[in-house]
């Protein structure tokens, strides 16, 4: 699995500590930044990634900002983006499970990292259900036709 990963800078401590358990868990991953820790918009950070994950080129997105909530609500603008704002295990099986999301987005102000790695890593390894929930998500693309 190849994922993309980025934040604001709301969100660098936070995203350092996930590249850490991405390496330990042995999982690909790509860095879109930022390399500073200088105050930058998350709309641009969401973007690169939201893109790559759309297109193919990166199975899932992981997001971070402050609060999670401003880079998923970008994330979201990317047609055959499903950017899923999660801050407990059970919600992060759960988006996997119904919503096969493909962007998980956290915030570096409202959880720890412990919680973080453990939301990882559930949502990494939780499959989508499919059945019922096939025709919810394809309900969600008409909705951006
Ligand atoms: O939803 C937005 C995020 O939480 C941002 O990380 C936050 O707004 C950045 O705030 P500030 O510019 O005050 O660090």
């Amino acid at each position: 699995m190849k994922i993309a990963i980025s934040s604001d800078h709301g969100g660098n401590n936070l995203r350092r500590e996930i590249m850490n358990l991405l390496t330990e868990l042995n999982i690909e991953y790509t860095d879109f930044g930022p390399q500073t820790d200088d105050s930058v918009d998350y709309p641009d950070y969401a973007k690169p990634v939201a893109e790559r994950v759309a297109s193919g080129e990166f199975d899932r997105g992981i997001l971070i900002c402050g609060t999670g909530i401003g880079i998923s609500i970008a994330a979201n603008k990317f047609k055959g983006i499903r950017c899923a704002l999660v801050h407990d295990v059970f919600s992060a099986k759960a988006t996997r499970c119904h919503n096969d999301s493909n962007i998980l987005a956290m915030g570096e102000r409202v959880i720890g990292p412990g919680l973080a790695q453990e939301i990882v890593k559930t949502w990494l390894n939780t499959d989508f259900e499919g059945g019922r929930h096939e025709k919810r998500i394809q309900k969600i693309a008409e909705l951006e036709n």
